[in-house]
């Protein structure tokens, strides 16, 4: 069994209702964390699969053992190794592109449509900058809930397109995620729909968290030193922690890794609280960087993150959009694997931190890389070259010559 705790006033709550941040603290500083009965799980080692999907941790997850599992197989992405690459003795990357819908969301998606399903809705919204949409979109698909997803008009279009294919209802705001978000809270209350807001609802951190569980299977419990993840809201980040720390619980790894967090420099509001230091008190900023997805300018879960951060002897880190778009093609072209923007604004910041002297070359790193490069092929459209070569072999043939100059 578990309980609800808040982050910041550590009230408990009862799973029973349907609560989704702390009543005294409010949306901001109230979210809610999950806190099993650790003394009562065992789980074994052997009984789990590197490659299987996230519900095999089911012992750790707020689901009963009957509930709604995802038609589609969600988690049991790869973990890459490349030992030497920068010189570092292991660096791990996490492709979480290969998820059904492209990205990390879908972790968090499969375990909202269990609760939605478990609470008894029949409607289910969420706001996004497209991953967790197009996950939402997706992973609803094959099931008789109804979706509403609501998104900035201006997210990429690969994103929007997977809304329409799916057969969502689609509501594109022109505006920023943040005001997307806010009309979505609103409008989801009004109509009692579901949230599938991963910053507000708690049980959603922990399908994001079977990231984590998944690098500790993949490494077979020797966990890395340190975790590199971009940024935007700070779920994604907080999970990793909590998945390392309810692993640690249960006796399965003995250490948590350091958690580094990568923000975009024109969106870093979760990096300047965190630097100021407790309290932690969000504050505001207008956002703006190329790398969508954390694009966010009012982040939901500041409190978390940077209390988790703090406790795995982490850090933020800022990286340019420049250093994104170099990050993309370096990490395609050294390991064949291809991040969006956000994606590979993780290796943007193990980059820094190598530069910054945060980490040493002695390590096992590994790299988050949450989603797909196909889903915003226009940040980096300035790379393709549109040449035409007329179909002539000796026109081919000097065509050949001149690429690899
Ligand atoms: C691909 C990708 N990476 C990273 C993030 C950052 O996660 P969070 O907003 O929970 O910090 C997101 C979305 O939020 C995302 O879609
Ligand atoms: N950038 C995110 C924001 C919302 O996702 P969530 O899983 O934190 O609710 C996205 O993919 O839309």
């Amino acid at each position: 069994m578990y309980k609800l705790k808040c982050i910041s006033c550590e009230t408990y709550y009862d799973p029973d209702e349907i609560l989704y941040t702390c009543p005294k603290c409010g949306d901001r500083l109230g979210t809610l964390e999950i806190v099993y009965d650790y003394d009562n799980i065992v789980i074994k080692k052997s009984e789990l699969d590197p490659y299987d999907s996230i519900f095999q941790f089911k012992k750790i997850l707020p689901i009963s053992n009957s509930a709604y599992q995802t038609y589609l197989h969600v988690g049991g992405t790869p973990l890459y190794s490349f030992k030497g690459l920068l010189g570092i003795k292991e660096v791990f990357v996490k492709y979480d592109g290969t998820n059904p819908t492209g990205s990390y969301k879908d972790r968090a998606t499969a375990i909202a449509i269990s609760k939605a399903y478990e609470f008894g809705f029949k409607n289910i919204y969420c706001a996004s900058t497209g991953n967790a949409a197009s996950s939402l979109a997706g992973l609803t698909a094959p099931t008789d809930l109804e979706t509403f997803i609501f998104v900035p008009a201006s997210a990429p279009i690969a994103k929007i397109t997977q809304l329409y294919v799916y057969g969502a209802n689609v509501i594109q705001i022109d505006g920023s995620y943040d005001e997307a978000f806010d009309i979505s809270m609103k409008i989801g209350q009004k109509k009692r729909w579901y949230s599938r807001n991963s910053a507000i609802n708690p049980y959603l951190l922990e399908g994001k968290k079977t990231g984590a569980l998944e690098v500790a299977v993949q490494t077979d419990f020797e966990v890395p030193d340190t975790i590199f993840v971009g940024v935007g809201d700070g779920t994604v980040i907080s999970s990793l922690y909590k998945g390392f720390y309810d692993f640690m619980q249960i006796g399965l790894i003995d250490k948590i890794p350091k958690i580094i967090g990568v923000q975009a420099q024109g969106a870093d509001a979760i990096a300047r609280v965190f630097e100021k230091g407790e309290p932690f008190t969000p504050e505001d900023i207008e956002a703006k960087t190329i790398a969508d997805s954390i694009s966010v300018g009012k982040p939901r879960d500041v409190i978390k993150a940077c209390k988790y951060v703090q406790k795995s002897g982490g850090t933020f880190l800022r990286v340019s959009d420049e250093e994104i778009l170099n990050a993309i093609v370096e990490l395609a072209e050294e390991t064949g694997v291809f991040g969006e923007p956000a994606g590979a604004s993780a290796y943007a910041g193990l980059k820094k931190a190598l530069s910054l002297g945060l980490i040493s070359r002695d390590e096992r790193v590994c790299v988050f890389v949450t989603g797909n490069g196909l889903k915003d092929v226009r940040s980096i459209e300035s790379l393709v070259r549109l040449e035409k070569i007329p179909p002539k072999i000796e026109t081919v043939l000097q065509y050949i010559d001149t690429l690899k100059q």
